[in-house]
């Protein structure tokens, strides 16, 4: 029986669709399931035709609405096709044309390249190159190369270039496979470690003891789970249509596949990887393949730092475990929320504004002559962080990670202080959201875990007391705790190695390299904000973490900036590049503006209001609609994505934003550590963006931006 299967090409054009397009694309699925391949061939809506001058005979063309056509590979063998792209008319015919299929002798999977493309530039590069030995892959032997799936013919190109940024060029138009091969080596990694990371994940499950036939694309194309889904029924092949931004479901990287659904971790595992790397998908896989082995009253704790990531992974989560009463085993909460819950306590949680004040009493109370933000972070970072209850422990413990010095004559008004700022808040009934933690770690230290497996998502922010609690959450047994973080994202002051808190990864740590969320132009323009800047690794403070190798497959068009001479000048140009991205056809939901400061934040949404387009703040009690603009700080952003992101306000007093640095003369490691997390907030806010990224501010331009 005929099949029409989908490319993850076609997918990523499937947001801009429109209805008539996507309906089209059901009707041709709808004739592949009904009729037989020779009916299809005669079937005149169908038009399935073949292209005069087409470099591989196997793609052809079928017709999709009133002038738009589908691109598909068509193979001799077997009757599965392949929908690899919608275009309009002409620009189907000259896409397809192009292209050219094949099977990858070593992943055994399909793929298509611009041949037309690489015969174009090859001999332009060639013709410019030095001597082969100075070259990119000059280090590597072609029987090498050979053995991780480069054929002859992507061997002839690759051997002309020079550079990373020449392969860039030639990148989008490489077979998908051997360009992921070729981009490994060229960060730096090792013949046997893309092997590893590469084919051999790419491998796995499939029946490699039979010689590959290079004809034979009907097996080829069931090997092709990364790239090409194979719709089971009408039911799934809606959902991709009406959810794309789902797909992932269907495309979950083999990199990912195998961290997610590894039957079993001996002790913590982690994964990081830069921004888009696919963590939160992998984090919820993970839960889903939990979920299928939970013994009877066992349950799973799913949690982050904020509330709107509470609701995305709620989100996610109900699209990827479809049965209500399992996913009822899955407590999704903040790690705060879950401190609450286990102290059960009818003490408020302290206001962010209400705490210097409280310091300041404290201090003036203890008599210690230091600053109360010393006094602050000194409870944070030294007694909470090393959980320290007594003023013996207190006297004799390390301060590690600071960078003040403080007498040892100084420590009994620093403990004074403490205990007074800690006994007032109790009688006066309030509480500290890293205090409840610390309460939540004793208790359930006391009274035994409460979870089977916990699973952390953005763990980069937590603070120790939060990861103590965490640890204490669930038996020290395998697959208690499942990790996701990444070090360049961390915006709270938190610093933490998992390692000094006795939770080891090592061994059972997997990075992943490869961003599906933005474009290169946007990944590269957001991530020279961060280049240079040590980065501590999650699970060893003493080791730092890069983004070497990070690298995204979809190419669009670069970040836009805009300067801009009065805040009214600012806001007036942000609306009309809403505008323009409304004209476009982008749904409000799918466009997201972030600014440093919560009464930006509302200007924002009055501008845009009151220019007839509707928008919304993010709040975390109400979902987000696609029928309004979504308008957040850049701290509410986090894990965030939308199709369009406008980041304003980015001036040179915003971010630093001079009140969220410690001085140097409090505390000079602060400082330092608070000028990276004010960093890595522009880059976090600048990496939500999928297809376009828009940054502007008013008067001087933040220190943080490349210069323009
Ligand atoms: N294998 C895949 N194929 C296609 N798209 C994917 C794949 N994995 C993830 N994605 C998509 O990439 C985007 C980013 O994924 P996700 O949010 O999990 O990344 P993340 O690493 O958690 O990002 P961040 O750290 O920035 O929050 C999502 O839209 C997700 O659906």
């Amino acid at each position: 029986m005929p099949r029409l299967a989908f490319d993850i090409g076609f997918c990523a054009q499937l947001p801009k669709l429109q209805g008539t397009v996507r309906r089209g694309v059901f009707d041709a699925w709808e004739k592949f399931e009904r009729l037989t391949l020779d009916q299809l061939f005669k079937d005149p809506g169908l038009k399935l035709e073949s292209l005069k001058g087409a470099r591989d005979p196997h793609i052809r063309t079928i017709r999709i609405d009133r002038g738009t056509r589908g691109v598909v590979l068509a193979p001799d063998s077997g009757d599965t096709y392949v929908l690899l792209r919608v275009l309009p008319h002409d620009s189907a015919n000259a896409w397809a044309v192009k292209q050219k299929a094949s099977i990858n002798t070593a992943t055994r999977a399909v793929e298509i390249r611009d041949i037309a493309v690489l015969e174009k530039l090859t001999p332009t590069y060639e013709r410019v190159a030095p001597p082969p030995e100075q070259r990119l892959f000059a280090r590597f032997s072609d029987g090498d190369l050979a053995a991780l799936g480069i054929d002859g013919t992507t061997l002839r190109q690759a051997r002309v270039l020079t550079t990373t940024e020449q392969l860039e060029v030639f990148a989008p138009h490489f077979p998908q496979d051997q360009r992921e091969v070729l981009e490994y080596l060229a960060a730096g990694f090792t013949v046997e470690e893309v092997w590893r990371d590469v084919v051999a994940v790419s491998l796995a499950a499939k029946d490699t003891t039979r010689p590959l036939d290079p004809a034979d694309y009907d097996t080829a194309i069931r090997h092709t789970r990364t790239r090409i889904a194979l719709v089971t029924g009408e039911e799934e092949l809606r959902e991709i249509l009406d959810k794309p931004f789902a797909a992932w479901r269907v495309f979950l990287h083999p990199s990912q596949h195998k961290v997610a659904y590894r039957p079993s971790y001996s002790g913590p595992a982690q994964v990081t990887g830069g921004p888009g790397t696919g963590k939160t998908v992998v984090a919820l896989h993970r839960v889903r393949h939990l979920l299928r082995h939970l013994r009877d009253g066992d349950r799973i704790l799913l949690t982050t730092y904020t509330n709107a990531l509470v609701a995305a992974l709620r989100a996610g989560l109900a699209e990827l475990v479809d049965d209500e009463t399992l996913r009822d085993r899955v407590d999704i909460m903040t790690v705060d929320a879950f401190a609450g819950r286990m102290v059960s306590t009818s003490r408020r949680p302290l206001r962010a504004d209400e705490e210097p004040v409280r310091w300041q009493q404290a201090t003036r109370n203890a008599g210690f002559t230091g600053s109360p933000q010393f006094l602050a972070q000194e409870y944070k970072h030294v007694i909470l962080a090393q959980n320290l209850r007594t003023y013996d422990q207190y006297e004799s413990a390390e301060r590690r990670g600071r960078g003040s010095a403080l007498p040892a004559i100084a420590r009994p008004a620093v403990w004074r202080a403490v205990d007074e700022f800690t006994r007032r808040l109790a009688a006066d009934g309030l509480r500290t959201y890293l205090g409840t933690c610390a309460e939540a770690a004793d208790l359930l230290e006391r009274s035994g875990p409460r979870y089977r497996h916990v699973v952390v998502d953005e763990a980069q922010d937590l603070h120790p007391a939060q990861w103590r609690l965490l640890r204490a959450a669930a038996p020290a047994r395998p697959d208690d705790l499942f990790i996701a973080g990444d070090p360049h994202q961390r915006i709270y002051d938190s610093k933490v190695s998992l390692k000094a808190l006795g939770i080891k990864v090592a061994g059972r740590s997997t990075k992943m390299r490869k961003n599906y969320r933005s474009t290169h132009e946007i990944l590269s323009w957001s991530t020279a904000l961060l280049v240079g800047r040590p980065f501590a690794e999650l699970e060893d403070d003493a080791r730092h973490d890069t983004l070497v190798g990070y690298r995204s497959a979809l190419h669009g068009s670069g970040p836009e900036t805009h300067a801009a001479n009065s805040l009214e000048e600012e806001l007036a140009a942000l609306v009309a590049r809403v505008r323009v991205w409304l004209d476009d056809g982008i749904a409000p939901g799918d466009i997201g503006v972030s600014t440093r400061f919560n009464r930006t934040c509302d200007q924002v949404a009055e501008r845009l209001a009151s220019a007839g387009i509707p928008a919304q703040r993010l709040r975390t009690d109400r979902p987000t609609t696609v029928e309004a603009v979504n308008v957040g700080t850049m701290h509410s952003f986090k894990g965030l994505e939308y199709r369009c992101v406008a980041v304003v306000g980015v001036h040179d007093g915003a971010l630093p934003f001079p009140k969220a640095v410690t001085p140097v003369e409090v505390d000079r490691l602060q400082h330092e550590a608070d000028l990276l997390a004010e960093r890595c907030l522009l880059f976090v806010a600048c990496t939500r963006a999928r297809d376009e990224l828009y940054v502007s501010w008013t008067g001087e331009p933040s220190s943080f931006l490349p210069a323009t």
